[in-house]
């Protein structure tokens, strides 16, 4: 039987509404004041060019502030690092994001390690994922992608206590906060990469597929066990001369093969992908109504 789809685009939407109302409650409570995002965009990329964008449109509709800093391909880490500093200094600023990837020339974790943890909405300061992987602990944010995976299978109904689950992939941004996030609520975690032996067969124990590998379609329908919950992060762009754009974006997931085991599926596009914007918005809400409860 074929999976349902989990809608990532009006989960996002829904999110989005919600937000919204949070917001104008928020500036009625205390003064008229209303939540600041800072974006800082380095180089001339494309798709990260349509991302920040996508984020400011996202902003605007659901009544955030937005700030911008764009700097050229050339620019050096310390016009970066001042970047950053000025939207740390700012009050005005509730949310800091640097949109990765930065020119190989910039050190990343520098960059990521200059902002405040109050205003790291992205959550990927050491700080913040370290608390995350502590128990009793709890991060000011989590990484927007990951708690995005989160959302659509609560939103979903899928029940995650004593479940077992497989993340495929072990990067700072997806792989790692996705595995930690899921022993958070209880599942039993397996976290599967590219020296994993018997890769398939251990994720085909899964009831829970997360797949953030970077690989096209690498996780195919005999790495899901029937009847398991499928969250595909993977955005890869793969040549199509029928498609409009020259290319059609494909998961990391094969999609049609896993809709024939699976329960649930989020499709590429729509599915993760709008969650990490709709959870970017939700840091900088959280970040800001905190900020504002502490000031008055
Ligand atoms: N500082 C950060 N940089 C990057 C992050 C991040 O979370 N923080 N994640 C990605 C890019 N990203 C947001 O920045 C992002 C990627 C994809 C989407 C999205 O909605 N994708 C659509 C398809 C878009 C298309 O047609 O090309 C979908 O999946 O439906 C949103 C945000 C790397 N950098």
């Amino acid at each position: 039987m074929a999976a349902q789809l989990i809608d990532g685009k009006a989960i996002a939407e829904q999110i989005r509404q919600e937000m919204k109302a949070e917001v104008a409650e928020l500036k009625e409570k205390f003064g008229g004041k209303a939540p600041g995002l800072a974006v800082v965009l380095v180089g001339q990329r494309k798709d990260s060019q349509t991302y920040v964008r996508n984020k400011k449109k996202a902003c605007e509709e659901v009544g955030i502030v937005s700030f911008g800093t764009d700097l050229d391909e050339s620019a050096t880490e310390a016009e970066v690092l001042q970047a950053v500093a000025g939207y740390n200094a700012d009050p005005s600023v509730h949310g800091i994001l640097v949109q990765l990837p930065l020119p190989p020339h910039i050190d990343e974790q520098r960059v990521l390690d200059a902002i405040s943890i109050e205003k790291d909405v992205d959550g990927f300061h050491p700080l913040n994922i370290g608390r995350l992987a502590m128990r009793g602990r709890d991060p000011l944010f989590v990484p927007c992608t990951p708690k995005g995976c989160l959302e659509l299978l609560k939103r979903s109904g899928v029940a995650l206590s004593g479940k077992k689950a497989a993340v495929v992939g072990r990067s700072n941004i997806v792989g790692m906060p996705a595995a930690l996030l899921l022993q958070r609520e209880d599942c039993t975690v397996t976290v599967i990469h590219s020296r994993t032996a018997n890769a398939q067969r251990i994720c085909a124990e899964a009831d829970i597929v997360i797949a953030a590998c970077g690989k096209a379609e690498m996780v195919g329908g005999d790495w899901i066990k029937e009847g398991a919950v499928v969250i595909d992060v993977g955005i890869n762009a793969v040549d199509d001369a029928t498609a409009k754009r020259g290319y059609r974006l494909v998961g990391d997931v094969n999609f049609a093969e896993a809709s024939e085991k699976a329960s649930q599926i989020t499709p590429v596009p729509g599915g993760v992908g709008p969650m990490t914007i709709a959870m970017l918005l939700r840091n900088c809400v959280d970040g800001a109504a905190r900020t504002f409860a502490a000031e008055a």
